[in-house]
């Protein structure tokens, strides 16, 4: 299968163990390309260990994966059809926001002119443009954020990881980055997103899958992780990770509804 036809996430039995920790276990999961990816988990369910594997950072213990059709222990291969937004965007305080992104486009060889069009229309679609000739130092935790989503999505990689991508928004803020999501995968581009905050997800995504204690335990649209599935009748996206996530000691794999892990 070339690159072009391939899914944007393949992973097979991907595993990442810290000493006696298991963070990630048997990981099987398909991201299809030009989707929205809600990945959900409670703390410490191993959200940030994989998108760490998939994003070449730590490489797994067992199993494989595949981005893009290009195996993730192939950094070289892989690193310019992502983008990666972590908890922590690495931002420069001595740099100005624009200095930072022209900077970031130049590690992604990106064409002078096309990428100063693309930081100017991503700095006023994220109201920054006034800001943009300041030191990083002096930016808000928001503008810091918007900062790092817009170099994670400059160069128009074929798949976008973005851990918490809202956090420290304000409502106007936020809605711009859920447009902006919105927009992104309309353009083919993937979002595999990680965030706790569920409407986001049940706004964006198309699939969702749900990772407890490493393991995924269940994946589906929303409306069918909203559905019960004895009763078919609805619940909010809330009730049903906190049924999905709940601690269940005698049966840890099994989600009371929608549709199970493959
Ligand atoms: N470098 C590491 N060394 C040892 N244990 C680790 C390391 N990184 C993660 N872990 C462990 O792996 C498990 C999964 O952590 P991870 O950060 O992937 O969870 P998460 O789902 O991203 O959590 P959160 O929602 O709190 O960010 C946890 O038990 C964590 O303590």
């Amino acid at each position: 299968m070339s690159p072009a036809d391939a899914p944007a996430i393949e992973t097979d039995g991907l595993t990442k163990r810290y000493g006696e920790t298991t963070a990630v276990s048997d990981l099987t999961m398909t991201v299809d390309r030009g989707t929205v990816y809600g990945f959900l988990g409670p703390n410490g369910a191993g959200k940030t260990t994989t998108m760490r594997m998939l994003t070449t950072l730590v490489r797994p213990t067992a199993g494989t994966a595949r981005v893009v059709g290009n195996p993730i222990t192939d950094r070289e291969s892989v690193t310019p059809h992502i983008g990666y937004l972590p908890e922590e965007p690495p931002i420069y305080d001595e740099l100005t926001g624009r200095e930072q992104l022209e900077y970031a486009a130049g590690l992604r060889d990106l064409p002078e002119a096309e990428s100063s069009e693309r930081i100017e229309s991503m700095l006023e679609r994220f109201d920054l443009l006034e800001d943009a000739d300041r030191r990083i130092e002096g930016y808000s935790k928001g503008m810091r954020q918007k900062v790092g989503v817009i170099q994670a999505v400059l160069h128009e990689p074929a798949v976008a990881f973005l851990d918490e991508p809202t956090s420290g928004l304000d409502p106007r803020a936020a809605r711009t980055m859920r447009d902006t999501i919105a927009d992104l995968a309309d353009q083919r581009m993937t979002i595999f997103l990680s965030t706790h905050i569920l409407p986001v997800v049940d706004e964006l995504a198309d699939e969702i899958g749900v990772l407890h204690d490493g393991e995924l335990v269940a994946q589906g649209d929303p409306e069918t992780l909203k559905s019960r599935a004895e009763t078919g009748e609805a619940r909010s996206l809330e009730d049903a990770f906190l049924e999905i996530t709940q601690e269940t000691p005698e049966q840890p794999s099994e989600p009371s509804a929608g549709a199970p892990a493959e």
